[in-house]
């Protein structure tokens, strides 16, 4: 059974649980916020910062961290939106995470789980988020479609995230706006950037939000992600270990003036 497997199962166990107490309704205090308009009007790479206490391919990151703190210093770095892991079991977080985030920042919260379920999408709604992730890897066509006009009826942008050609041309059949290509296979982790490069070059479509995922590091990374022609990048790992947030997003924001998609 592969990791993504095992989380899916547990995953399906967690939402039939979940149907019984959903999150709380009518508790959202914030608005919803765009990230692909932000995206679209920023002449540098965008941000996409993450919460990750944990995760199943490194173990503890920052187990004790203060959230509030790293969202906030986020914020004021520059990021585009906040990415929090709500997934409990496997990454250490929670919904209660993603509401208590989304109360103190004015930008963009993603609610960065393996949704199957409406009610999730749901949930993610009541605790504040303004982006879904749907994993293509995750869904079958048919479901990932129909979560899909879900998440967007109720108003939400939804990232539709891939990691192969095949996975791409399904995602492309719903015209997403955000697309969000994982360097990270979530079968064996293994990382590779130039997953980011082969498949920005099957994306025909102008005007879209290209996310380049998982193993960026370095000013170098995020100018490979941008020459490959993706406008923003989601960071988990390397800010949070960050000693300084703010330097280290900075060098991240890279411009993106010459690098418009078909400029190399
Ligand atoms: O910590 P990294 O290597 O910067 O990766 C962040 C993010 O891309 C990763 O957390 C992620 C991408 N897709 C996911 C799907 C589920 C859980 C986690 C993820």
């Amino acid at each position: 059974m592969t990791f993504l497997e095992k989380i899916i199962d547990k995953k399906k166990q967690e939402v039939a649980e979940r149907k019984l107490q959903t999150f709380g309704k009518h508790t959202r205090k914030n608005p919803i916020y765009s990230l692909h308009k932000s995206v679209q009007a920023a002449d540098h790479i965008s941000i996409i910062a993450e919460i990750k206490r944990a995760s199943p391919s490194k173990g503890a990151i920052q187990m004790n961290v203060d959230i509030l703190e790293q969202a906030k210093q986020y914020e004021q770095s520059g990021a585009a939106a906040i990415s929090v892991l709500t997934d409990e079991s496997f990454f250490h977080g929670s919904l209660n995470d993603l509401k208590a985030v989304s109360e103190v920042v004015s930008i963009p919260v993603l609610c960065k789980d393996f949704t199957i379920d409406e009610i999730q999408i749901d949930d993610a709604k009541n605790a504040g988020a303004s982006i879904i992730l749907l994993i293509l890897a995750a869904l079958p066509l048919e479901r990932f479609q129909r979560l899909y006009n879900y998440a967007t009826e109720q108003g939400l942008e939804v990232l539709c995230e891939v990691h192969n050609a095949d996975e791409l041309k399904d995602a492309l059949t719903v015209s997403p706006k955000i697309i969000g290509i994982n360097n990270r296979n979530l079968k064996t982790f293994e990382v590779d950037l130039q997953t980011t490069t082969e498949l920005v070059q099957q994306i025909d479509e102008n005007g879209l939000t290209i996310i380049s995922e998982s193993g960026m590091r370095t000013k170098e990374d995020a100018e490979l992600a941008r020459n490959a022609g993706a406008n923003t990048i989601l960071v988990g790992e390397t800010l949070m270990r960050s000693e300084n947030v703010e330097k280290d997003m900075q060098a991240l924001q890279v411009p993106l003036s010459s690098s418009a998609k078909g400029a190399f």
